[in-house]
């Protein structure tokens, strides 16, 4: 089947240039994501995961290399891409509604439309009754939602998640890693996760890409079984495939810590 490509990195390559000198961070990156993927970045510090990352945001510019996403050269930040991080980034001044419109403003798409479709999707995400409410009356895990709110109200083609279970509680963590990915699925869109937690990829993940560092460049890309991603986050855990998965991660990681002497 010939799947829409919504993501391509083609011999992607960032040198930083400082008053210290050049720094090779990472080296001839090539990737494709199709429409409706889940990938995963894993490695260890330093071996270029937030590089990729801010270059496919736009924020940094390749040395060398192309990157598109839904085939249009990426050049700055793009209306396509959306953003969602460890910190929730939520205004303490603005109601949740005007939070999650925050996102629309920017881009002078508010309609008289909007506030009624913002609360559909703070419906859908759990979040009944917490429109007119302000993020310090909202949990940890309440507020992470209306971020993915405010990401999914401009509806991006391509997620950017950027570590954004982990400063959650295990369980809290694991129902919103749920809630992300059964969203992501239903509206039909791609994400591309950075994370240190090698369990919470090979739960949430169709392909983990394990990246090694000096420079970063990537060492293996994992597929994860289709009924392992069909279970969710939280029943993949008790797959047994899923130990399988982590034992491969795992490895790869090991290599990649021997061979710098770690
Ligand atoms: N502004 C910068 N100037 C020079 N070197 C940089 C800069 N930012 C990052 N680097 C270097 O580039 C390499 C990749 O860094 P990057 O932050 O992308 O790695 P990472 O995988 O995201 O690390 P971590 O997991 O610790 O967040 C590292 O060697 C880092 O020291």
């Amino acid at each position: 089947m010939n799947r829409e490509k919504v993501l391509e990195l083609k011999e992607l390559t960032h040198i930083y240039v400082n008053a210290a000198g050049a720094h090779l961070a990472v080296n001839h990156i090539n990737l494709t994501v199709n429409k409706g993927e889940f990938i995963s970045l894993v490695g260890p510090s330093g071996c270029g995961k937030t590089t990729i990352l801010n270059m496919i945001a736009g924020l940094i510019s390749p040395t060398y290399g192309e990157l598109s996403v839904m085939g249009e050269a990426i050049t700055s930040p793009s209306s396509r891409l959306g953003y969602m991080q460890q910190q929730d980034y939520l205004y303490p001044w603005r109601t949740i509604l005007q939070n999650v419109k925050l996102g629309l403003e920017i881009r002078k798409e508010v309609t008289d439309d909007s506030d009624r479709k913002i609360i559909a999707l703070l419906d859908e995400l759990g979040l009944e009754n917490a429109a007119h409410k302000y993020p310090h009356q909202l949990s940890g895990g309440m507020r992470q939602r209306v971020a993915l709110a405010r990401t999914l109200i401009t509806d991006p083609d391509l997620l950017l998640l950027d570590e954004p279970f982990s400063a959650l509680d295990l369980h809290i963590k694991m129902q919103l890693e749920e809630l992300v990915q059964s969203t992501l699925d239903r509206l039909g869109k791609t994400a591309i996760l950075v994370t240190h937690d090698l369990a919470e990829a090979v739960a949430i993940s169709d392909r983990i890409v394990v990246l090694g560092r000096n420079p970063g460049h990537i060492r293996k890309i994992v597929t994860i079984p289709r009924e392992l991603r069909a279970a969710g986050p939280i029943e993949a855990r008790k797959h047994p495939e899923y130990q399988r998965c982590f034992d491969e991660l795992w490895h790869e990681l090991d290599e990649e810590m021997e061979k710098e002497g770690e």
